[in-house]
């Protein structure tokens, strides 16, 4: 928290000596900061985590630990923040003064301190302790921006989607992990049918309105965390399924065509249905040193144009050659041969 000069602080006077350390929380008290006294080493760095002082006055030669030890101690317990530590000692050599400020101390007093001196190292103190507080805020605030940064340049604007970068980033790392733990890996590629009917039908605006949609959609159906879908390109979208066999790639691409069914978003310019249809390619594999993101990418984009030709709606398996359509389509057009 900033200090002005009017602010009280909270100061952890370490001594063991009683008087002297008295002697000190009695000057800090007039002066109006709040004191909390501690009278052994381990002690002092109990008291330093429990109540994070503005400042820490301490005594170099104590039974056991001695300060030094108290300051490292203490140092390690604030992860990245900074609180000004002042060493008190009534030893004044030059290698005393050094080996405190090594140990992680800020400046060096020698006792007895007069109160003037102790009144301007609180005010330089609170100073340094200022500036040091205002550059961890800037810092955090420049990682939080740059998260910020981060998110965006992966996420497609239209349809809040993984983009295309966004979709390789996560390509590249699912297929390290998969070929680490060997899982299967399902990517599934799909593309809206007659799209360009679509906009030619409704117009552009409509036709973003309807990426968004199936963009929800597809969003929908990635049930584990691990699932992701991206916007590949134009109407194009990509699924990477994690941990997601050959068998479950198909009842999952069943699933995905029966829900887009039912949404039923009309589509009257279109050859394939009255509604809008998509087709995809799916390639599953268990991954080995020779497996590579192209490569997955080329199977997947292989099956989606098997899709097209045999005459879209429907989901192709690279692997298994055959296609995933929607069940209850299959038997409508078994019982009306629609
Ligand atoms: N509204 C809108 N349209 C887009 C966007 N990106 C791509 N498209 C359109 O998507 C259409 C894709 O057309 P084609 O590649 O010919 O494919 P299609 O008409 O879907 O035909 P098939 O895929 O063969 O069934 C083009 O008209 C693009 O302009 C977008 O962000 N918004």
């Amino acid at each position: 928290m900033p200090h002005d000069l009017a602010t009280p602080l909270t100061v952890l006077v370490v001594d063991d000596q009683a008087a002297s350390r008295v002697a000190i929380a009695a000057l800090l008290d007039a002066a109006g900061h709040r004191v909390i006294e501690a009278d052994a080493p381990e002690w002092a760095v109990e008291l330093f985590r429990r109540h994070a002082p503005d400042l820490v006055l301490l005594d170099v030669e104590m039974p056991g630990q001695d300060g030094y030890w108290v300051a490292r101690e203490m140092r390690a317990a604030e992860s990245g923040g900074w609180t000004p530590i002042v060493f008190l000692s009534s030893r004044g050599d030059e290698l005393d003064l050094w080996s405190g400020i090594e140990a992680g101390g800020d400046d060096y007093l020698i006792k007895p301190v007069s109160p003037m001196v102790l009144k301007a190292k609180l005010l330089a103190m609170s100073r340094l302790s200022r500036m040091q507080q205002r550059l961890v805020q800037l810092s955090d605030e420049l990682q939080a921006a740059n998260q910020r940064l981060r998110h965006l340049s992966d996420t497609d604007a239209l349809t809040g989607l993984l983009n295309r970068r966004g979709f390789d980033a996560r390509l590249r790392t699912d297929l390290a992990v998969a070929r680490r733990t060997q899982q299967p890996l399902t990517l599934l590629l799909c593309d809206l049918d007659e799209f360009k009917a679509y906009n030619d039908h409704f117009g552009h605006v409509d036709g973003d309105a309807c990426l968004r949609r199936v963009a929800e959609l597809l969003r929908g159906c990635c049930l584990r965390p691990s699932d992701s879908a991206s916007r590949y390109g134009g109407e194009e979208f990509a699924l990477i399924l994690p941990a997601m066999p050959r068998s479950g790639a198909m009842t999952f691409a069943r699933g995905l065509l029966r829900t887009l069914e039912t949404l039923a978003l009309p589509h009257p310019a279109s050859r394939v249905a009255p509604h809008v249809t998509l087709s995809g390619g799916i390639t599953t594999c268990v991954p080995d040193d020779t497996t590579t993101a192209e490569g997955l990418l080329t199977r997947a984009d292989e099956a989606l144009y098997a899709a097209k030709a045999r005459g879209r709606r429907r989901l192709f398996s690279f692997e298994m050659q055959v296609d995933a359509v929607d069940v209850q389509r299959e038997a409508r057009v078994a019982v009306g041969g629609a």
